[in-house]
């Protein structure tokens, strides 16, 4: 069967806009009716899917970055470079993901850059031409000459019931048990030496990541976004409580971070998994002694990593009781989870007092008021333990004495020397 021929089981979702609704097609043998989305989408020029292709996931997740930013590199004036996917409806892990490159520019530009790109190899490249009767029509000029004589035509495919990005979520963003994440940097130990010193850190943990964590004392999760108050608040429960203050991801992957947060998703992600249970193996140990405090954790991992992989609107995010958002069963659970909740304006009022350099996720968080949305619904979605919404808009002490009491409630904590 040709490449093109093999892709006709597809549907294809063309993200014009994250604010409105994706465009769907597939290709069909026969012509179908014209389409208003469609004729939008193709207008007059020339059209290009471009599909990284690798051996493995790793390579395929490197493969997509590095044609993400050499598309955006070389695109002449007059292209447009929008994010596509393919996907068999509502089969897990069927999402391919890609790139729709629109041509409009006087000298058809976008053609130069797409002949070099396959002339590189590890691309897949379908060209879309307007045919005679006004139909959409699909090639592959890399396919057997046979083949390349086949007309596919373009026909609007009808919208999925789970949106396409939720498919590949489980095992590629979000990982439920700590061998799944654990095999991703073993996978990429060859082209990221760093994940080795990750993979020996993990180890060093096995004794207490497989002890059964002793109750004693209550661990407490402040979860939130950037700058909605973690730092301060954590600080100031560790001296109010007497507690021991610990992070995720832990103090001793701080100087790997810069290289695995300049990966894709699935590295990126897997990193962070394996930050938490280090994190837990330092819960474990210090929680036999004094309550625990830790600034961020599972919660953070989850969310951030949903909301990253889901595009478009908040509507699009797994519906709440999902398997998304369940618990990984082998990680060790905090008592209390506390979200930091601050409303947007108060966020940036911070952010900007602050003055710190901000990460790209953070600054998108500034001006993506859609991704902060979606972050902030996910951590509300997570469950076995799902948060508490604390109003963090107030002073810090006032923040401070709420969550005192919301601790003191459920446990009979003293606070040091009374
Ligand atoms: N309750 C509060 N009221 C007013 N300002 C606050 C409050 N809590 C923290 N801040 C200020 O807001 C800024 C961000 O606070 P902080 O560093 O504690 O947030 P964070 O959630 O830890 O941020 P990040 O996740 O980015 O490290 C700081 O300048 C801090 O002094
Ligand atoms: N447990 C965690 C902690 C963090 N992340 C990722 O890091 C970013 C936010 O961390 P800051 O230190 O900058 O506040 C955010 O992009 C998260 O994706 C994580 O995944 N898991």
């Amino acid at each position: 069967m040709s490449r093109l021929a093999q892709w006709c089981s597809r549907v294809f979702m063309v993200e014009i806009n994250q604010k409105t609704e994706p465009i769907y097609f597939a290709l069909s043998s026969t012509p179908s009716a014209r389409n208003k989305e469609l004729e939008a989408l193709f207008g007059s020029g020339k059209l290009f899917s471009v599909h990284a292709l690798g051996d493995d996931r790793v390579q395929s997740a490197r493969s997509h970055a590095h044609l993400k930013s050499a598309l955006t590199e070389d695109l002449p004036p007059g292209c447009q470079l929008l994010d596509t996917a393919s996907f068999l409806p509502d089969v897990k892990n069927s999402l391919v993901r890609g790139f729709f490159l629109r041509d409009n520019s006087v000298l058809s530009s976008a053609e130069r850059v797409v002949t070099h790109l396959r002339q590189k190899g590890s691309v897949c490249v379908f060209t879309y031409t307007r045919g005679q009767n006004g139909d959409y029509l699909c090639s592959d000029e890399a396919d057997e000459p046979a083949e390349r004589e086949r007309r596919y035509y373009v026909t609007p495919a009808p919208a999925p019931l789970r949106h396409p990005s939720t498919l590949n979520i489980i095992n590629s963003d979000v990982f439920y048990q700590m061998k799944d994440a654990y095999k991703v940097l073993q996978e990429c130990s060859d082209v990221i030496p760093e994940s080795k010193a990750v993979l020996e850190l993990v180890e060093a943990q096995q004794l207490e990541l497989n002890s059964i964590h002793d109750e004693r004392f209550p661990v407490i999760v402040i979860e939130g976004l950037d700058a909605t108050g973690k730092t301060t608040l954590t600080c100031s429960l560790q001296k109010a409580l007497g507690a021991v203050l610990l992070k995720s991801p832990p103090q001793c992957l701080a100087h790997l971070r810069p290289r695995f947060d300049s990966e894709p998703p699935l590295i990126r992600r897997a990193f962070y998994a394996l930050g938490n249970y280090i994190t837990a193996a330092q819960i474990a140990r210090e929680s036999s002694h004094a309550p625990v405090i830790a600034d961020r954790y599972w919660h953070s991992t989850a969310a951030y990593a949903i909301a990253t992989a889901v595009s478009g609107r908040e509507e699009n995010l797994p519906a709440v009781g999902s398997e998304i958002y369940e618990w990984p069963h082998d990680l060790l659970r905090p008592s209390m989870v506390l979200l930091l909740s601050v409303s947007p304006e108060e966020r940036l009022r911070r952010l900007s007092h602050r003055g710190l350099d901000k990460t790209e996720e953070e600054s998108q968080l500034e001006i993506n008021h859609l991704f902060r949305r979606k972050v902030d619904e996910a951590y509300k979605r997570i469950q076995n333990p799902a948060c508490i919404v604390v109003d963090a808009n107030p002073s810090p002490d006032h923040v401070l004495q709420q969550v005192l009491g919301l601790i003191r409630n459920k446990y009979n904590l003293q606070t040091p020397g009374h």
